[in-house]
């Protein structure tokens, strides 16, 4: 679709009570109606709650003006919403849900354009992906797209499954399965630092670079979701999809043009090269971490098994580290550092590129060496770029200093980027698969994660809880660079402003 060019679609939102639509679907909506980046469109909300139309457009309305603010341009914005009461396990209703989309098709002009959005527990999926076919929702004048979101299967057999299950329906290129760190602006920008800026592609490699490290903490715990996170931990949770996709942008070769198909070719390619990690290796490569209390901004909060929904004597991991090995020409011998958990130190997604030492040391003889240069990424919540370099102390002397070199993104309207789900939504409008996954990461990267869990679930860790809460995660997450002859870069010290 070409640039100025505006998107018509109807979007069918499954899931419409809960709460990603409500904190993140209508209020991205929202922003691309304000924006005036959508032509025609109507949305159907639908869940398993009886509502009638007026009382959808009240909860969409409360989603996007919470403090009951009201304007011309909100009445618009919630009059194309619709909303069609459905358990989705029930054959029998998605017919009527077909005649109210072809009825919202020709009143608004939507070009038989539909977007199918699963905002709904994953168990789901697939029933609804096979109904819409079945009950002719897919027939359409023109194009369909089906939008699901994390998380796609448990492990590489159950993708596998919904994957067939979807495909009855939807080809690949209809697919867009949601990875929102993938509609992050920096994560978006690793490629464009890469690729736009000659002095680094040189350097990007085994000859320059020491390590990659890649740190996404949260101080959240893992709050009303402990049913679902008993079963999926942070391996599943983080790793298996955002984590790995941030090293793979890192990682890949130079697309050899900017199509969707060419990045996620060279992204495939690297974890094709990801070293497989399994049996004895897994805890020499990996270190798991379940959070005790502790105080986080001077509040108590509790252990992690102590949290509701959660066993007493839980074996969950809240916190991963890992030590990635990509083996290619690129990368031989270059570590790759992740970690990610929850109720850490403080809420951080950051990349740290740490360069190789200079050959010789000359200004710091009596002093000290020189600090390694580092290139971080701060992906959130600030946003924006630090080179860390070396130049020479002020007075009479010989001796260097480090200096940060930094950038900060403060968005194109000068106070935020937009909201991930809004660039992904708006991506999926307009029919750009590019920032979300194609179906071969997801199973290479089930795969890679499978070894991992298979280990992890059949060994008790009798030390859990582990760390306390406020922390960066447990000891050996320290050790595990540490023998290395690396450490950790601490998150709070590399901020833009100092
Ligand atoms: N919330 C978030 O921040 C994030 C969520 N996700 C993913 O998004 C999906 C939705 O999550 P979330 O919004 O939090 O979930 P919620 O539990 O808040 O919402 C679930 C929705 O599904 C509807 N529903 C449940 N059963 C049926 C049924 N049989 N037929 C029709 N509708 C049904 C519910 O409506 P009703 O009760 O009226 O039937 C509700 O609208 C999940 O896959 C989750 O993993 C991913 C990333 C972040
Ligand atoms: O997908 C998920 O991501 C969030 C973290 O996202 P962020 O944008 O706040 O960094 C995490 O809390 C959640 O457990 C996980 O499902």
């Amino acid at each position: 679709m070409a640039h100025n060019e505006k998107p018509t679609a109807l979007i069918m939102i499954f899931g419409a009570t809960g709460d990603l639509a409500k904190r993140k679907l209508f209020p991205s909506l929202y922003q691309l109606f304000q924006k005036d980046r959508l032509d025609r469109f109507a949305v159907i909300g639908v869940a398993r709650r009886s509502l009638t139309n007026e009382e959808f457009k009240d909860s969409v309305k409360k989603s996007i003006a919470p403090n009951g603010e009201t304007d011309s341009s909100i009445e618009e914005f919630v009059s194309k919403f619709y909303y069609h009461s459905h358990d989705v396990t029930d054959s029998n209703s998605y017919s009527a849900l077909n005649e109210l989309a072809k009825e919202l098709d020709s009143g608004y002009k939507l070009d038989g354009n539909r977007i199918f959005y699963l905002a709904m527990a994953p168990e789901f999926f697939g029933t609804i992906a096979e109904h819409l076919k079945s009950d002719g929702l897919t027939d359409v004048g023109g194009f369909k797209r089906l939008v699901i979101e994390k998380p796609f299967g448990h492990d590489l057999e159950s993708a596998k499954v919904l994957n067939r299950q979807i495909r009855t329906a939807f080809s690949e290129n209809e697919i867009y399965r949601i990875d929102h760190y993938l509609g992050k602006e920096m994560v978006q920008n690793i490629e464009v630092i890469r690729f736009a800026n000659s002095i680094f592609e040189p350097l990007w490699n085994n000859r320059f670079i020491s390590n990659i490290q890649v740190t996404s903490s949260e101080t959240l715990g893992v709050e009303e979701r402990g049913r679902y996170y008993e079963k999926s931990g942070a391996l599943r949770d983080m790793v298996q999809n955002h984590m790995l996709q941030m090293v793979s942008l890192l990682a890949m070769e130079p697309p050899i043009s900017l199509t969707t198909d060419e990045i996620r070719s060279e992204k495939v390619r690297v974890f094709r090269a990801l070293r497989t990690i399994k049996g004895s290796e897994v805890n020499e490569y990996f270190v798991r971490g379940q959070y005790g209390s502790g105080t986080l901004n001077g509040k108590d909060v509790p252990a992690y098994n102590q949290e509701e929904m959660v066993n007493p004597e839980s074996n969950t991991e809240t916190f991963v580290a890992g030590k990635l090995m990509i083996d290619n020409f690129r990368w031989a011998g270059v570590p790759f550092y992740i970690r990610t958990g929850k109720r850490m130190e403080t809420k951080s997604t950051k990349i740290v590129v740490q360069f190789k030492d200079i050959p010789m040391d000359l200004y710091n003889k009596q002093e000290g060496s020189v600090s390694p240069n580092l290139l971080v990424i701060h992906i959130q919540p600030d946003e924006g770029i630090t080179l860390h370099l070396n130049a020479k102390k002020n007075g009479q002397t010989f001796g260097s200093t480090p200096v940060k070199l930094s950038y900060a993104n403060k968005g194109i309207d000068g106070l935020n980027t937009p909201e991930a789900y809004e660039k992904l939504l708006y991506d999926c409008l307009r029919g750009d698969a590019t920032n979300f996954t194609h179906w071969d990461e997801v199973a290479l990267s089930w795969g890679f994660v499978d070894n991992i869990s298979s280990v992890w679930e059949n060994e008790k860790e009798e030390s859990f809880p582990n760390y306390n809460s406020g922390t960066m995660g447990p000891r050996k997450a320290e050790e595990l660079l540490e023998k290395d002859g690396f450490f950790w870069w601490p998150v709070e010290n590399l901020d833009i402003q100092e």
